[in-house]
């Protein structure tokens, strides 16, 4: 059979494409056979969803091939850097950038960029097989604080959207990368240190649906067999893009409101301490975690840490650069998330399983921060 298929799969698909196609059927000539007689029985029924459990795509991804990446929330804080890096490394057409929020100019002229809500699972579908996806990066989300004011929209595109990627990582067998947060953590966690195993009840909206997201992903991963990776993120802090309404931003606005007007209003207390990391650190983490192979993976779900700091802790590096600024400290109710969340994040399975280490220190973080952020308001 396996000789008829490379035959026919040679005149569809060409014979590069084909002698994947005959070597995934003889791994897979189950699921195969049963797709093929389901879509006899039922031909208009080619929707993946109706193939409960089975690939509708043939075509394997060797290692070593450049994968063909999704990105979802592209346009947020995390996506714009990590489309940038990837596209350098695998070219700019296999990155797709998407989101439901118009993109800029120079995101539209730097590479393929794609409206995609991840509320419309026919769409997500409908890029996944036109733009021959391997990997989705799934950063769509309403995070910490935002979450906390608008709940129902938090838990349709926080749930309902990680329903969806599940579902198509599955039925497309794509390799998919969905980021957790220390948020995924609550009161009753080890505060520090917070290892990847213990206790997870979160108090926000945010942190009950990455938690969900968390343990979805790795039951579709034993039970199906989907490349799912995950790490929980740290307050992630950057220069080019702004971050999108967590309890940690606090950590990047105090560099865009010292150098523009030399004061900074706090709205956690200055001695709550939170792990955090820079841009550069967060996004080298996803991709080594996401090259790295399979069976280097004990976990599906990582910790990643590099600094921890607290406000009061920020100031005075910051100041060691800019020595004149006021801070002011006026909490909000970012402050009962702040205390429910890990003061030190324990990455130790990540170092040792694929060699995970951060590179920015507060001071580098600093001097980086400063630097990109003069550079973008110039002195008057
Ligand atoms: N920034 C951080 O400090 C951390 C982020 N993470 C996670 O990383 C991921 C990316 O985070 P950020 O880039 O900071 O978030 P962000 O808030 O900056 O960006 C999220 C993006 O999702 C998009 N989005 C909202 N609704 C959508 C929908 N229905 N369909 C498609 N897109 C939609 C938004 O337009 C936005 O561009 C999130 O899952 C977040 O939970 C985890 C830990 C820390
Ligand atoms: C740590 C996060 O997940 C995010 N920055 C938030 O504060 O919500």
């Amino acid at each position: 059979m396996s000789a008829v298929c490379h035959n026919l799969s040679q005149f569809y698909y060409g014979p590069r494409v084909s002698m994947k196609i005959s070597r995934h059927l003889k791994e897979n000539v189950w699921t195969w056979k049963s797709g093929m007689a389901a879509q006899c029985f039922f031909p208009r029924m080619v929707g993946a969803r109706f193939f409960n459990g089975m690939t509708t795509d043939p075509v394997v991804r060797e290692e070593g091939d450049t994968p063909r990446v999704l990105i979802t929330g592209s346009l947020g804080q995390l996506g714009t850097g990590l489309a940038k890096i990837l596209r350098t490394k695998y070219g700019r057409d296999n990155i797709i950038m998407s989101d439901i929020i118009k993109a800029p100019k120079q995101i539209v002229e730097s590479g393929p960029y794609i409206y995609a809500d991840i509320l419309d699972f026919k769409n997500l579908q409908e890029i996944i097989v036109t733009h021959h996806i391997d990997w989705l990066i799934h950063f769509s989300a309403l995070l910490s604080a935002i979450g906390e004011h608008n709940v129902p929209l938090a838990m349709r595109v926080n749930i309902e959207g990680l329903h969806n990627v599940m579902e198509l990582a599955k039925q497309y067998r794509l390799r998919i990368f969905v980021p957790s947060t220390i948020g995924a953590f609550g009161p009753d966690s080890p505060r520090n240190p917070t290892p990847d195993l213990c206790v997870q009840r979160p108090r926000t909206i945010y942190g009950v649906s990455k938690v969900h997201g968390e343990l979805l992903g790795e039951y579709y991963q034993h039970k199906f067999g989907v490349d799912f990776r995950c790490l929980r993120f740290p307050g992630v802090i950057s220069a080019d893009t702004h971050p999108g309404g967590g309890t940690t931003d606090y950590a990047v606005q105090i560099f865009h409101d010292v150098i523009k007007q030399g004061k900074f209003q706090c709205y956690l207390r200055p001695n709550t301490r939170l792990p955090m990391m820079y841009i550069d650190d967060c996004l080298r983490s996803l991709i080594e975690v996401m090259e790295v192979p399979e069976e280097k993976l004990k976990l599906r779900t990582y910790n990643v840490a590099a600094i921890s700091f607290t406000p009061e802790e920020l100031v005075q590096a910051l100041k060691k650069l800019i020595p004149e600024f006021h801070v002011s400290y006026h909490p909000d109710s970012r402050q009962d998330i702040a205390d429910s969340w890990p003061e030190v994040f324990d990455d130790s399975n990540a170092r040792n399983d694929w060699g995970w280490k951060p590179e920015y220190d507060i001071d580098r973080l600093c001097e980086v921060m400063v630097d990109k952020l003069q550079a973008k308001y110039p002195k008057k």
